[in-house]
């Protein structure tokens, strides 16, 4: 089990993190937030790079700086951005990682071969990565990451300039991965986390704003969405009143959905909340809407 105590980051006067208190235990946990709001200063103490400036991090009750080469037997990092040599294939750069790693060439050799398969990358194990597309290069990510079987996965936005199908394929592989292990996933792309997280983490102003299921996130928004089909001639007002999550042009009208506690009025469909409606309405930046759902 993983767990931060207390956990504050300040690069000088600035705070970046401010009292964490997280815990993972098995499965996948999105860790969802707009650029900015602190995800890889997050994910960078969770690896060893950054150190807090107060509280802890645990694994299995010993702080993980303690640990050090302990904890980093059972780590697997995939970073935002990670140093591969396009010249090489993926055999040999995995071979290369994994005597780097100091596992022995049989053994390694062996390992490489399952974890291609299973990034489904089996075909192309011997082609120069300069080829690959995004999607490929990320899964060729997943396996270094994978290369010691970690207990813990960790991953900072991997889905990054990945087209839709490539992220479903993504999401596939790390529910598959995600058996008996914890994968910490960043991003602050619903779609990437909505269905395969077990739990997700949404910070906003430097803390924690939510650390639950999909569900218990949603249930926070319900009663409080609705649809309505709104006259061109009204889309002003409407707008200036209500908190819009999105507006989709139709042939007559404009189809609304909005959020808002006021009474409903016959004419609004209530909807259950999804949780881009949540990202959409917590990272509002508009205040005078902010006052109206409580
Ligand atoms: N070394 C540093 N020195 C000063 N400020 C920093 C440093 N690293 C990060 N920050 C600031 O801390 C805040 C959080 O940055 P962080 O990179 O963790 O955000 P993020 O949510 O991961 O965004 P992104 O998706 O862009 O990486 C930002 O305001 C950033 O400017």
């Amino acid at each position: 089990m993983l767990v931060l105590n207390d956990v504050t980051k300040k690069f000088g006067n600035f705070t970046a993190l401010e009292n964490i208190n997280l815990e993972f235990n098995h499965g996948v946990y999105g860790l969802l937030a707009p650029n900015g709001a602190g995800k890889t200063t997050l994910i960078k103490m969770l690896v060893t790079l950054l150190f807090p400036t107060k509280g802890e991090i645990l694994y299995n009750g010993a702080e993980i700086t303690s640990l050090d080469e302990e904890y980093r037997d059972i780590l697997g990092y995939l970073p935002q951005e990670f140093g591969y040599y396009k010249n090489y294939t993926p055999e040999k750069y995995l071979m290369y990682l994994a005597a780097l790693k100091g596992l022995n060439k049989k053994e390694a050799d062996k390992r490489i071969q399952e974890l291609l398969r299973t990034v489904g990358l089996e075909e192309v194990t011997r082609k120069k990565m300069k080829k690959f597309s995004g999607g490929m290069i990320q899964r060729v990510g997943i396996a270094q990451a994978m290369l010691n079987d970690p207990k813990i996965l960790i991953l900072d936005e991997p889905t990054a300039g990945l087209d839709p199908k490539e992220r479903a394929r993504f999401r596939k592989l790390l529910t598959h991965l995600s058996h008996d292990r914890i994968i910490i996933l960043s991003t602050h792309i619903v779609s990437d986390v909505e269905s395969i997280a077990n739990e997700i983490v949404m910070m906003k102003n430097n803390t924690i704003l939510y650390n639950d299921t999909v569900s218990n996130i949603n249930n926070t928004l319900a009663g409080s969405i609705f649809e309505t089909e709104v006259p061109f001639s009204d889309v002003e007002r409407f707008r200036d009143n209500y908190q819009i999550i999105s507006e989709r042009q139709d042939q007559e009208h404009m189809t609304i959905r909005f959020i808002t506690n006021d009474q409903a009025d016959e004419k609004w469909t209530s909807v259950t909340p999804t949780l881009e409606d949540v990202f959409l309405y917590v990272y509002e930046d508009d205040q005078t809407l902010a006052g109206r759902v409580s």
